[in-house]
């Protein structure tokens, strides 16, 4: 475990697992860009999926796009932290990317939906914070999937016939936000992580450190 808190001598901190769900449209992916770019500590979780890649997503970056036949062996060999069938499709969360962050003492960020985040959260429920996004009304959330113009209608009218189930699922949350204006929107998600980073029980070896801090008092 590396330090990953406030570095001071002997305090360190086991890397968090935080994860931001919303049924499609609500502003996920933008808030997750947003938080990344501010925070360059913070991994990405880059998901493995069978869904065509839309225009301007790029491979490796925005998913791993595997075929049926990939994605099945990824899941016999292991290679899935977790996985769900999300809108016709399949999505799973490579394994050795987030183990390997999380051992270094670093937080790692997923954009997964209520499935992915049930089964992160059953086997590591310490680390796990989690966080829904609600739109801030239907309507406003079938605007956002229209103006981001990159799912036929179809597929749009297939996301919003599900954002109530997908919605259904916001008490199994640590956290809710209502996304309406982006940039209130932001604060709110990094002041969640913020507060969870300095949880104390997140935070090793400060008994002793406050023991020395003693020890200096009494000199
Ligand atoms: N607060 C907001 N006000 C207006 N538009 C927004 C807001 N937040 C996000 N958007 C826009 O809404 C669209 C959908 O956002 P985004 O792609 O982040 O949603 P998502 O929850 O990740 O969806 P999906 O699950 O389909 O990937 C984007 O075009 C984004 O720019
Ligand atoms: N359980 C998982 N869900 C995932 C993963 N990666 C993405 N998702 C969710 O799928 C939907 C659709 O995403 P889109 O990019 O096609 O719009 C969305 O709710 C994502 O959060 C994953 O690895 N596991």
């Amino acid at each position: 475990m590396a330090a990953g808190g406030h570095g001071f001598d002997g305090v360190e901190r086991r890397g968090l697992m935080f994860v931001l769900s919303s049924p499609s449209g609500a502003g996920k992916t933008t808030l997750s860009r947003m938080l990344v770019a501010e925070t360059p500590a913070l991994k990405m979780s880059v998901s493995a999926t069978t869904r065509p890649k839309r225009p301007g997503e790029v491979d490796g970056k925005d998913y791993f796009f595997v075929d049926q036949k990939r994605f099945d062996a990824m899941v016999n060999n292991g290679e899935l932290l977790e996985w769900a069938n999300v809108f016709d499709n399949r999505y799973g969360t490579p394994r050795a990317p987030v183990e390997a962050a999380l051992a270094a003492g670093q937080d790692v960020l997923f954009d997964i939906d209520w499935q992915g985040t049930q089964q992160l959260r059953s086997r590591s429920p310490n680390d796990v914070v989690s966080v829904f996004i609600l739109p801030p009304s239907v309507t406003a959330l079938e605007q956002r999937l229209h103006t981001r113009a990159q799912d036929s209608d179809d597929v749009i009218r297939g996301r919003m016939r599900k954002a109530g189930d997908e919605m259904s699922h916001f008490d199994a949350y640590d956290y809710i936000i209502v996304n309406d204006n982006i940039g209130i929107a932001f604060e709110a998600v990094k002041s969640i992580l913020r507060a969870e980073q300095l949880k104390r029980e997140r935070q090793v070896g400060l008994s002793g450190f406050v023991r020395e801090l003693q020890r200096q008092l009494e000199k």
